[in-house]
């Protein structure tokens, strides 16, 4: 059974503190696991590499290849349904406008003491996409990850997916093709993740490494930040939906398992201000989970990570989310655009009753790369900008450096740097040069 809190006992503040700080995806376990796996492909490279999948992927890189062919990726876009083609090329479309509208623009002018100051945006050199693969395929996790770096004009764009068994679902190499990535290797997990930071033989470093995995593969992106850049962390899947007494029941099931069947580790979580709605949610949940293929792992997921928290009314609702800051919020509740614009903290707001999570999963236009595990308090979702850096600018000619130079010379005297003073002293008092 899911955790159960109510605002009203008195009990409620201890009891969701604890729900709060109670870890789903970083056990010491994990942490230690991890970087023995990162050290070991350090040490070691594409040796490592191959015996690591074959204890955790169970497949043998050795003879199948780190590599996957240009051949393989032609062969598995030819192999796809042409309706699933299709949908996996609405989707990208869908995608790419919303994500164009995300390109930044550099900007310079010059303000009244005659400094220029701008800023320029350009891309990151290399970046690798991690592409989860362990208990489900994720096309749509390809075109997530591929369409805002080709946005961002990314030049060298690398996905990362484990083969288990030695299989690729030919759905995410087609995918790949479509979003024009052509360097992937099937590696996954924390060894996927060391040997994009440190290169191995077969797979030459990146900069940057983005994408969502399960907690072996956000814990080595934690790790791996410094020596690569990364997006964020994006692990188990998390929905919290917010609904009162006019929300249906059966609808709310659905999205709490849709979240649920991803990970045992992934967090379903409803807050009502309805007992009646509540209990009909259950049991709705119970009913699904008995026909549903991956009704294993959305089980565990709902009995060890999920909750139903009732709350007086909705008012008392807001406060509540930001603290959890979760990574999808639903809001299923009259007065819903309302609520939601009281919301801070959560890494995608969905809007109604008809904006069921899953839309954005494939088909909205957003990404589904989002902050999990209470890190949508200060972090977002993959877009454009993970791509980008920006380098400021600035332009002084002699006299716009008279009007600032004296005020930079005597903080420079204060923090007693006198090679920073002269730096700007020695042309100040030039009297001449350019
Ligand atoms: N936050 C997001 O935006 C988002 C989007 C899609 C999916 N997800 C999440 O991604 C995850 C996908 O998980 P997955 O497992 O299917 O695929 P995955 O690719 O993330 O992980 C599979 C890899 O984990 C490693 N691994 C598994 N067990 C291990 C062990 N005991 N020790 C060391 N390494 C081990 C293996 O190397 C394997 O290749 C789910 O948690 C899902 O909720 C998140
Ligand atoms: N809900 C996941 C993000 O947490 C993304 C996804 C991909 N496919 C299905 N769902
Ligand atoms: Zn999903």
């Amino acid at each position: 059974m899911p955790i159960r809190l109510d605002t009203e006992h008195s009990d409620f503040p201890a009891r969701f503190a604890t729900f709060l700080g109670s870890k789903r995806e970083t056990s010491v376990d994990v942490q230690d696991q991890v970087s023995a796996i990162i050290a070991d492909v350090r040490a070691r490279g594409d040796e490592a590499l191959i015996d690591l999948s074959r204890t955790f992927d169970r497949v043998d890189l050795a003879a199948l290849g780190i590599k996957v062919t240009d051949a393989e990726l032609d062969a598995a876009l030819a192999s796809i349904p042409a309706e699933t083609r299709a949908a996996l090329e609405f989707a990208k479309a869908r995608i790419e406008a919303h994500h164009a509208r995300q390109r930044p623009t550099d900007e310079t002018y010059t303000d009244a003491a005659g400094v220029t100051l701008g800023h320029r945006w350009t891309s990151v050199d290399a970046v690798g996409l991690y592409v989860p693969g362990g208990t489900a395929a994720y096309p749509s996790s390809v075109l997530m990850n591929a369409v805002p770096a080709q946005v961002a004009g990314v030049p060298r764009i690398v996905m990362v997916v484990p083969a288990p068994d030695g299989q690729i679902a030919p759905l995410v190499l087609a995918a790949a093709r479509l979003a024009g990535v052509n360097e992937v290797y099937r590696v996954g997990g924390a060894q996927a993740v060391a040997a994009l930071a440190y290169g191995t033989a077969t797979i030459p470093a990146v900069d940057k490494i983005v994408g969502p995995g399960n907690a072996y593969v956000a814990q080595a992106k934690r790790q791996v930040f410094g020596q690569v850049g990364i997006d964020m962390v994006a692990g188990p899947s998390e929905v919290l939906i917010l609904a009162d007494a006019t929300a249906n029941a059966d609808w709310i099931a659905a999205d709490l398992l849709a979240q649920a069947e991803h990970d045992t580790a992934a967090q379903s979580i409803l807050v009502t201000d309805s007992d009646d709605l509540a209990a009909r949610v259950v049991a709705a949940v119970d009913s699904m989970l008995d026909t549903l293929p991956r009704a294993e792992i959305a089980r565990a997921s709902w009995r060890d990570h999920g909750a139903v928290i009732k709350v007086r009314d909705l008012d008392e609702a807001p406060a509540l989310v930001d603290r959890v800051a979760p990574e999808h919020l639903e809001i299923q509740a009259q007065n819903a655009d309302r609520l939601a614009a009281r919301i801070r903290h959560a890494g995608a707001i969905f809007i109604g009753a008809y904006t069921p999570e899953a839309i954005g999963d494939y088909v909205g236009g957003t990404n589904h790369v989002l902050p999990t595990a209470r890190s949508a308090r200060f972090s977002s979702g993959l877009s454009v900008l993970d791509f980008m850096k920006r380098t400021s600018i600035l332009k002084l000619d002699a006299d716009a450096l008279g009007k600032v130079g004296t005020a930079a010379v005597r903080l420079a005297e204060v923090e007693r740097l006198q090679a920073h003073g002269r730096s700007v002293s020695i042309r100040t008092n030039a009297g001449g040069g350019q």
